[in-house]
């Protein structure tokens, strides 16, 4: 019987940098929410399966470490040996890390971000040495040979410094027959498949590995793969990496974006006015409530009270510790960011409903004050056009504040689908077809045109009753034909046959006379 080894693969839980969509590398990032579950999941699925280890292996980054920790603490393996070595980590993702992938992707094309992401021996550009992420600044790897730390990495360099840890640490136990398992990164752990099932340099492109989702790999003697499979149901792990797949797609940036994104200019505009208008109908609301009884007291102090209603709805907006958000903000599910929490900006902000206050009671009426209105309006067109410009402090207050406004939520990703609105457009150009042809049909004419085609059954009812030949209404005021027609119609629709044709005899109506009763 061929003697076996099993080994397991774990890529660490959802990193906080993961659930950013950034390219992470050898940034220490650390597990998010959802990472700390994954990671207990994977534990628990493995003990499920009845697996148990000997020894395990990970990088020096807490991500994978603290992973490694989860599954100890569900499997309650606490007690087995436990190694990190650098040569485990993540591929060092070089000017990339801290990056966006989708913004990266929308910047320079999806294709190109594959290949930065997936391509085998084609690495992202290099970090600077000055940069934050540069490795040689890092007290973790002072103790190694600057030489050995990269500053970029493509997949080609990272199997090269993982497989001398794989050869002279891990193989070993393997041979010894220990239980491993391996806890490290989605191209860590790419470059060590990579190297097992000898995937060929662009078939490795198309690999992508879930987060906190155990791989078991079965080998035989030679530790050459027999076997590999997911510890978790089908759907959950073609769920996981089709994930991972589309991280680097542009068309992810509105559904990835955490909820900082910045508003558009659209939402900020509607918000304003929608503020305005709330504004405005409050007042209309609260001065109907007088109109019958104190209404000169209402006339007369228009403006305190109207300032009494601003003060009294941003009591329960903006200056509340719970919103952070003006009422047509929060009907647009937009907000301030940071909110209003600083004395200063809470005061900035009483201090325009003084300023409304003193320049709708004053300015506007007093002629003398123009040129402070016109110095006023001038700030406000210029703001609104840097605003236009920037995207952002809509108003004077926002400017002196420093207050953007950001989305409540991430935006949802809307699916368009054009079949309604292409229906709608046949349907109106059908109906401005209609409308034009049909005022050129004359509906005489096509009355006439019908009733020459209609049987004689009905044609004979026409001439047997008293009903008008042109309205089939009762007549009124009877007229018949100066010529050889016999029909009668009312005088109305007789006076419009004169020079025509009968609609039902198709004779001539040369001039037209009162029906004549005959008296017996
Ligand atoms: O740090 C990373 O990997 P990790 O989350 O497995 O440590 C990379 O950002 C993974 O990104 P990739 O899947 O685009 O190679």
């Amino acid at each position: 019987m061929i003697k076996t080894h099993k080994i397991v693969l774990v890529r660490h839980g959802e990193s906080e940098w993961n659930q950013k969509n950034l390219f992470c590398g050898w940034y220490d990032a650390d597990l998010s929410e959802k990472g700390i579950e994954e990671a207990k999941q994977a534990g628990k699925w493995l003990k499920e399966k009845g697996y148990t280890f000997d020894v395990a292996y990970t990088s020096v980054l807490k991500r994978a470490v603290k992973t490694l920790y989860h599954i100890q603490e569900e499997l309650d393996l606490h007690w087995i040996p436990i190694y990190r070595h650098w040569r485990l980590n993540e591929r060092m993702y070089g000017a990339l890390q801290g990056k966006n992938k989708s913004e990266t992707a929308a910047k320079y094309g999806e294709d190109q971000v594959k290949i930065w992401r997936r391509a085998y021996d084609i690495p992202p550009p290099q970090l600077e040495d000055s940069s934050e992420h540069n490795p040689r600044n890092d007290s973790k790897y002072q103790h190694l040979d600057k030489r050995v730390l990269p500053l970029t990495e493509c997949l080609k360099d990272t199997v090269e410094r993982a497989l001398p840890y794989w050869h002279d640490s891990i193989v070993p136990s393997i041979r010894s027959g220990q239980n491993v398992l391996i806890c490290a990164h989605g191209n860590s752990l790419r470059a060590l498949i990579k190297y097992l099932d000898k995937v060929p340099d662009e078939e490795i492109v198309e690999l992508n590995l879930p987060t906190g989702i155990p791989l078991v790999y079965v080998l035989d003697e030679n530790l050459c793969p027999i076997n590999h499979y997911y510890v978790a149901p089908d759907d959950v792990v073609q769920k996981a990496i089709d994930q991972v797949a589309n991280q680097g797609k542009a068309k992810n940036l509105i559904i990835t974006m955490n909820e900082q994104m910045f508003a558009l200019r659209t939402p900020q505009i509607d918000a304003n006015q929608l503020d305005e208008d709330f504004h405005s109908y409050n007042w209309e609301i609260f001065s109907s409530l007088f109109r019958h009884s104190y209404s000169h007291l209402i006339h007369s102090f228009k403006h305190e009270f109207q300032l009494f209603l601003r003060l009294l709805t941003s009591y329960h907006t903006l200056l509340s510790s719970k919103s952070s958000a003006t009422i047509g903000q929060q009907l647009l599910q937009i907000k301030y960011s940071p909110s209003l929490q600083t004395r200063r900006q809470k005061v900035l902000y009483l201090s325009t409903f003084a300023f409304t206050y003193l320049y709708e009671k004053f300015l506007v009426d007093y002629r003398r004050l123009l040129p402070f209105q016109f110095i006023y309006k001038l700030f406000l067109f210029l703001n609104f056009l840097l605003f236009l410009r920037r995207g952002t402090y809509i108003n004077l207050f926002e400017r002196f504040a420093r207050l953007k406004t950001v989305h409540d939520h991430p935006p949802s990703l809307r699916v368009l689908d054009y079949t309604y609105m292409k229906r709608e457009l046949i349907w109106h150009t059908l109906n401005e077809t209609l409308g034009t042809i049909i005022p050129f049909i004359s509906s005489l004419k096509a009355r006439t045109f019908m009733r020459k085609h209609l049987s004689g059954t009905i044609m004979n009812r026409l001439e047997q009753t008293d009903i008008c030949s042109v309205c089939d209404q009762s007549i009124v005021m009877p007229h018949e034909s100066m010529g050889e027609c016999k029909h009668y119609f009312c005088y109305v629709c007789a006076y419009s046959l004169i020079q025509q044709s009968c609609p039902i005899c198709f004779k001539e109506i040369p001039n037209i006379k009162p029906k004549e009763f005959s008296s017996g």
